[in-house]
């Protein structure tokens, strides 16, 4: 039998946090014991959400609920400043933060790092829970000592707040490790549009589309001479995302450290 797992969730209503209410309710070593809106407070979950009988309680001040609640992982689905309040916050109270929220700075993310040691707690931050994403990322970078040349293009709903994609930061991070560093393009190329070339991350370029209809996609362009290769992934729904939850919340309990990206638990 394996231990209970007592999970407070934030972001609820959300696109994301409504599937993984759900992961959570069916899950039989997990249970929900309250969410974190940023309105709603003190009202049942039930309440405000009606796809689940739910009677744990709202609130909107994550110190409050990890005052009042005995919670061993927190998931965070919400926005990128918020979504860094909270995985502080929870670390300083002792909880172990899931982190989807993507959209973290570099000097957050390092300054999370060094609070998880402070406190030996577990804390995962991935950028995308996809595992054919993560299939998407690692074939990218093995791709990329081949092939130097390379394009990301991130395609995401246009109510997405972050750009590049967390994804697209990711796979270009695992790239860089891999490829010969470099500038790609002429030497002399001018944007007469300010843009046109995307976002330079060590020479390799991201173009971020946003459009409705979409949900979560990339592909990853290599080019040499007479060929390309393309590596491309989709997410059509966010249950594509809730396995990688799942198996976080699992794997958490047992680390004392921040691990940033999927790949590093997935074995
Ligand atoms: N890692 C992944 O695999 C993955 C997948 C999809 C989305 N995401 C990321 O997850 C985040 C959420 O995405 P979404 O599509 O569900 O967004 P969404 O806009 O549908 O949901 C965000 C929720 O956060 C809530 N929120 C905002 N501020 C809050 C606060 N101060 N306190 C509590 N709740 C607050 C909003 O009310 C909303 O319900 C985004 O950062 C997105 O980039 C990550
Ligand atoms: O819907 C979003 O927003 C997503 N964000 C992640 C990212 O920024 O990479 C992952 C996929 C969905």
């Amino acid at each position: 039998m394996t231990d209970l797992i007592k999970i407070v969730i934030a972001g609820p209503r959300g696109r994301m946090g409504q599937e993984a209410v759900k992961l959570v309710e069916e899950t039989e070593n997990f249970q929900l014991v309250a969410v974190i809106d940023h309105k709603n407070n003190g009202r049942k979950l039930a309440d405000i959400f009606p796809t689940t009988q739910s009677q744990v309680k709202v609130y909107t001040d994550i110190e409050d609920c990890f005052q009042n609640e005995q919670a061993d992982v927190l998931i965070d689905l919400t926005t990128p400043e918020t979504g860094y309040l909270h995985t502080k916050t929870a670390l300083l109270h002792g909880v172990r933060p899931v982190v989807g929220t993507t959209g973290f700075t570099q000097d957050e993310l390092t300054e999370l790092k060094n609070l998880a040691e402070e406190k030996e707690l577990g804390c995962i931050i991935a950028p995308n829970f996809a595992i054919g994403a993560i299939l998407m990322m690692k074939f990218s970078q093995m791709a990329a000592k081949y092939f130097p040349d390379v394009e990301i293009m991130e395609m995401h709903h246009d109510q997405k707040l972050d750009a590049p994609s967390g994804t697209a930061v990711k796979t270009a991070e695992m790239i860089k490790e891999n490829r010969l560093s470099h500038q790609q393009g002429h030497e002399d190329e001018k944007e007469t549009i300010g843009g046109a070339r995307g976002a330079d991350y060590d020479g390799m370029r991201i173009h971020s589309v946003r459009l409705p209809g979409l949900v979560a996609h990339q592909q990853v362009l290599f080019g040499a001479e007479g060929q390309t290769l393309t590596i491309r992934h989709d997410s059509y729904n966010r249950a594509s995302f809730m396995s990688g939850v799942k198996v976080s919340v699992e794997t958490i309990m047992s680390l004392d450290t921040l691990v940033y990206g999927l790949e590093h638990i997935l074995v």
